[in-house]
């Protein structure tokens, strides 16, 4: 069963909307461990917009805090405390994508960063980076920081207006697979992103 979480080198990078077009490719099921925000509405309402997956394939969120913050301050705004064991990966039948909350470092409680519970889970991620400006520097430390804690990387993929040396040098230093772009679409939605992804994306298996 192939199942990929995705994180990105910042909040806002496009994490949803690749998720959304990846589990739809998938034919597979969609899951937010926690998101921080719904207003106006949260990941799981965006990917039931633009993946053209059925409803019961999004799965109910572990934590749904309503407070578009880091998740350790969410948790603390709704006197809720996040507790690994409720972070467990859902058991479903076929393909599964998890999307992570921010970045890779971004602390979901006191004593636990985004990229330990992906090093926990130790299923593969896709590194979501924007094209332009300042994505070698975040995208490499992206890395440094997911490898220095183990964690299998199946690839980068990069979101926005084509930038030839950016996404040939990150992936060339970083040693991780480039698998693709996924254009700024002027309209979002399920048959235009399905387009996209196809034609820019390729993923081993897929
Ligand atoms: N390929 C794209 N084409 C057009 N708009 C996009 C694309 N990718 C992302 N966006 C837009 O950019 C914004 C941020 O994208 P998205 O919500 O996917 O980010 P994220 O990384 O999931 O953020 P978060 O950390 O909140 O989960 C949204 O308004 C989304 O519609
Ligand atoms: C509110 C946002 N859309 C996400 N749900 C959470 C992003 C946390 C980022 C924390 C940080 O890096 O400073
Ligand atoms: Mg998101």
């Amino acid at each position: 069963m192939s199942l990929f979480v995705v994180t990105g080198t910042d909040t806002g990078i496009g994490k949803t909307v690749f998720s959304a077009a990846l589990a739809g490719a998938l034919g597979g099921s969609y899951w937010k461990p926690i998101q921080a925000g719904v207003d106006p509405e949260g990941d799981s309402e965006t990917v039931a917009r633009l993946s053209g997956l059925p409803a019961d394939r999004i799965l109910p969120e572990a934590y749904r805090l309503t407070t578009p913050a880091s998740p350790h301050l969410a948790a603390r705004i709704d006197g809720v405390e996040i507790e690994l064991d409720r972070l467990a990966l859902p058991p479903v039948d076929g393909p599964l994508v998890v999307e992570g909350a921010g970045g890779v470092l971004v602390p979901v409680s006191e004593t636990l960063l985004m990229a330990d519970l992906f090093a926990h889970w130790g299923k593969p991620v896709i590194l979501c980076a924007r094209t332009g400006l300042g994505t070698i520097n975040h995208s490499l430390l992206s890395l440094e920081a997911l490898r220095a804690r183990g964690v299998p990387v199946a690839g980068i993929v990069f979101i926005g207006d084509p930038h030839a040396e950016n996404e040939r040098i990150v992936p060339a230093l970083g040693k991780v697979a480039n698998l693709g772009r996924l254009p700024h679409l002027p309209a979002l939605d399920p048959a235009s992103l399905a387009a996209a992804f196809a034609a820019g994306i390729s993923l081993p298996g897929l």
